[in-house]
């Protein structure tokens, strides 16, 4: 499982959360990432945790004030890019153009629906993985897998009907390790959270939970 830790805009220390993340990925042996801020960026991959940006722009370089450039963003150490998070959603158009535009800078790229149906559209400009996070779900207690187990379901039949190369994830209410293990059991090949690791007093013993039924 892989498990993908957006830090969104939440007030918490990026490179403390990024430490403790490299820590229980080396110590588990499972695959976790970190996305804060893009000006966080450089700081949390100087952890040498897997460091991932929140959004790239569908531009190139050129004279784009403002936009979050692919290869700024690789610069600073990522390796991965969310794109059309539910709270920075993109039209299919800039969709494609920033899947380009993280193909360029060689970013793996995970692209977010709200459900099975986006995901199969998403799914069609084959990025590496889609994760399905319905909104009404997301910064709750209750996780997907739990709440509504047939959306993560619908999620991987409809991804793997239009191009079964895409891996799927889900999001939003993961908390626990036996949410993981429930995601897991749903078909999905990994999980995006952000509250439960990003304002848990502890992130660290956050993230040994999450992991400790792998
Ligand atoms: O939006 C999410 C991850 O990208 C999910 O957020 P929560 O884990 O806070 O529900």
């Amino acid at each position: 499982m892989f498990v993908l830790v957006n830090l969104k805009a939440y007030p918490c220390d990026p490179a403390a959360v990024a430490a403790a993340a490299r820590d229980v990925a080396e110590a588990s042996g499972v695959r976790i990432a970190v996305a804060p801020q893009a000006a966080h960026l450089d700081r949390v991959a100087a952890t040498g945790v897997e460091t991932w940006a929140q959004h790239v722009a569908p531009v190139e370089h050129g004279s784009h004030t403002g936009h979050t450039l692919a290869e700024a963003v690789a610069d600073a150490g990522a390796e991965g890019t969310l794109l059309n998070h539910s709270e920075h959603r993109l039209t299919l158009a800039d969709i494609d153009g920033a899947l380009d535009a993280a193909d360029r800078a060689d970013l793996e790229t995970v692209v977010c629906a709200n459900n099975p149906q986006q995901v199969g559209a998403v799914a069609a400009l084959a990025p590496d993985a889609v994760a399905v996070e319905p909104p009404e779900l997301i910064g709750g207690d209750v996780s997907v897998s739990t709440a509504d187990p047939g959306i993560v379901e619908g999620a991987v039949a409809a991804a793997e009907a239009v191009d079964p190369a895409v891996d799927v994830y889900c999001g939003a209410g993961v908390s626990t390790g036996e949410d993981l293990a429930a995601a897991g059991s749903l078909g999905a090949e990994g999980v995006l959270l952000a509250s439960g690791v990003a304002k848990a007093d502890d992130p660290r013993a956050a993230l040994e939970d999450l992991v400790s039924g792998v």
